[in-house]
């Protein structure tokens, strides 16, 4: 039966995009399998993060990055299960605006408690609107990778600082996010540039190695546990500074998440 008449097919693929994974292989339902299910970690534990962080009373731009990072996985999911372009459009674009949270609570971390900074969040506004705005009229993918580079960047310099003048302790954290999300960048890069290889090698191995190898699922898994880190550093830095006495605890011995104490923990 061709791909078109099988249950579950979500039409051609209308997206600018379509990653290296062998389509509708694994399941009728799902465009790229690996690509789909390995957006569960950008999505479930940063739930749990954004729970935790509102039952601690921790301020409400934390909830947002986490939840942020969450919308960026279900956009993902959706993306890679149907390859359609809008659905393309609700993974990239919540890339850029979560990031910009991100950036928003970095640079924002040495301020009074509940303070706003009106300034940083109009810059940052007016960036996505602009990202958005011309991404929409020029399809082009390497515009989007470009722009969200540079808010990475942003990150990483603020981080390097916070850690070098500031904070040092906390370089283990900064350090292991950083190094997490790069490696995630390299295998992006791999399985953009080796894969007619890597398709050549799935077809001859094991069912297994075409599991193992799909280095964008990999790129998921990475970037989301970098992120995830980032958030948290990002998170220890802040309570650091306001003297809410944050502790690091691991769900399971496993899974990293930050506890706070505050007046208004729930
Ligand atoms: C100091 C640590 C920094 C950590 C930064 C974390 C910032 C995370 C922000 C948002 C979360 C996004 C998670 C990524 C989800 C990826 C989903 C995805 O795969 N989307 C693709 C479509 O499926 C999309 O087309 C992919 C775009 C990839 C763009 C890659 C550009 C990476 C640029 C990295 C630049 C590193 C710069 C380092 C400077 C020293
Ligand atoms: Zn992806």
């Amino acid at each position: 039966m061709a791909p078109s008449d099988r249950p579950g097919y979500w039409g051609r693929p209308t997206s600018t995009l379509d990653w290296c994974e062998d389509n509708y292989v694994v399941s009728f339902y799902i465009a790229e399998f690996w690509n789909t299910v390995s957006n569960l970690i950008m999505i479930i534990p940063p739930i749990f993060g954004a729970i935790q962080t509102f039952r601690d009373g921790m301020e409400v731009r934390y909830v947002f990055a986490f939840l942020g990072l969450a919308a960026v996985g279900v956009g993902s999911w959706c993306f890679h299960m149907t390859l359609q372009y809008e659905m393309q459009l609700l993974d990239e674009l919540p890339m850029i605006y979560s990031c910009c949270v991100f950036v928003y609570c970095l640079y924002e971390c040495f301020k009074q408690e509940n303070t706003v900074h009106h300034l940083v969040i109009v810059i940052l506004f007016m960036f996505s609107v602009i990202v958005t705005v011309v991404y929409l009229q020029w399809k082009e993918p390497v515009f989007h990778q470009v722009m969200y580079g540079i808010l990475v960047g942003c990150l990483v310099l603020r981080s390097v600082f916070i850690v070098t003048w500031v904070y040092p302790w906390l370089q283990p954290l900064a350090y292991t996010s950083l190094t997490v999300f790069l490696m995630g960048f390299l295998l992006w890069n791999i399985d953009n540039i080796f894969c007619d290889t890597l398709r050549d090698a799935r077809r001859k191995l094991p069912p297994i190695v075409g599991a193992v190898t799909q280095f964008h699922a990999w790129w998921h898994i990475l970037t989301g546990l970098g992120s995830y880190l980032h958030i948290l550093f990002s998170l220890q830095t802040r309570t650091t500074y306001l003297r809410h006495r944050p502790k690091v605890k691991f769900i399971c011995g496993l899974w990293p998440v930050v506890h706070v104490e505050t007046d208004k923990a729930l």
